[in-house]
């Protein structure tokens, strides 16, 4: 759906963007991870058009970018911007509006889709709608930035450090609303962002940049396990052991565990993942059993077949 060619972006002595090349396909998404100034925004803005590259090309469904207006092009794409981006003299219900304004989408259509919204992200609409964003707390206007971004239903989806304004305990919540939000999950998404678990939380690919270059392009489990040069490894290096816990579930390793017993009390889902399950044990006195909705298992387990799946992980191909 969203193809990258070779695309740079030089600023007299800067070169911002390096021969940066990917393919998003339909329905995936692609997470642009890097350190500050390693060209995460300027890439995702060539995409809509908010910056003309150098030299490379983009295609989105197979059509070159630059064969359209940016006008037209950008409400084919919705835009979350760093720090919400709401427009502090316009309500929510308007800032919500402004692309089906936009489309001349009727008053009725546009109330009944800012209410469907609002309601979808958990924001009472009778309460919210008519609130200014200085009324609003951080969690909330980003929410209000991403109804503003989904309004008109665009395919595609580009998002700069959507949660960098919230504190953690915010931005585990919001991310886990967004990662269960069905209006999301048929999306083409591009996201950038500088956090690393965030990253292997939402991406299906992920592209590491440094220095204006992707250094990897690669699945999350490829970049843990097969780390392309000493950048990827180093980037990684300090959540490796939380990342590598994180990378597989339980259903991964199901074969490999005993049968428990028929009456014992489960404590934990198959889909859960082995990060999970060690803090399950750490914290258990009892034994902990998981249970596999597909195949009506159960199945119980101890810290060592655990660390031997990872450690099966860990070793080459
Ligand atoms: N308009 C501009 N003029 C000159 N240099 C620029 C301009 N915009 C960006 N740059 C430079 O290009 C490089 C990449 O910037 P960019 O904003 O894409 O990085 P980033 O990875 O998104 O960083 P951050 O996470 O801090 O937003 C930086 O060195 C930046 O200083």
């Amino acid at each position: 759906m969203i193809e990258v060619q070779q695309l740079t972006k030089k600023y007299q002595q800067t070169v911002a963007v390096s021969n940066v090349s990917f393919t998003v396909h339909a329905g995936q998404t692609l997470v642009l991870l890097g350190t500050s100034g390693s060209g995460k925004t300027t890439t995702l803005r060539m995409i809509n058009r908010l910056i003309e590259p150098t030299s490379g090309s983009i295609f989105i469904n197979g059509k070159n970018i630059l064969s359209q207006p940016p006008e037209i092009l950008r409400r084919s794409i919705g835009y979350v911007l760093q720090g919400y981006g709401l427009f502090p003299h316009y309500t929510v219900a308007e800032n919500i509006a402004i692309v089906p304004r936009l489309l001349k989408w009727n008053k009725g259509r546009i109330e009944q889709r800012t209410d469907e919204l609002l309601h979808k992200l958990q924001l009472s609409p009778a309460k919210y709608r008519h609130v200014y964003p200085s009324q609003l707390s951080g969690g909330q206007m980003q929410r209000v930035g991403l109804a503003r971004a989904l309004a008109a239903n665009p395919p595609i989806l580009l998002m700069d450090e959507p949660f960098g304004a919230l504190d953690p305990l915010t931005r585990t919540a919001v991310r886990k609303e967004l990662k269960e939000l069905d209006e999301l999950k048929k999306k083409t998404i591009i996201l950038v962002t500088h956090d690393v678990q965030e990253a292997f939380e939402l991406g299906n690919i992920i592209g590491l940049m440094d220095k204006g270059c992707i250094q990897q392009l690669a699945t999350p489990t490829e970049l843990l396990f097969q780390p392309a040069n000493d950048f990827v490894k180093q980037f990684l290096q300090q959540q490796l052991f939380q990342l590598e816990w994180q990378s597989l579930r339980l259903i991964d390793i199901w074969n490999d565990l005993p049968v428990a017993e028929n009456d014992a009390a489960i404590t934990l889902t198959s889909q859960q993942t082995l990060w999970n399950a060690l803090a399950e044990l750490t914290n258990s006195t009892l034994p902990v059993v998981a249970f596999d909705k597909a195949t009506a298992t159960k199945k119980v387990f101890n810290f060592s077949h655990l660390t031997t799946a990872i450690q099966r992980q860990k070793q080459p191909a």
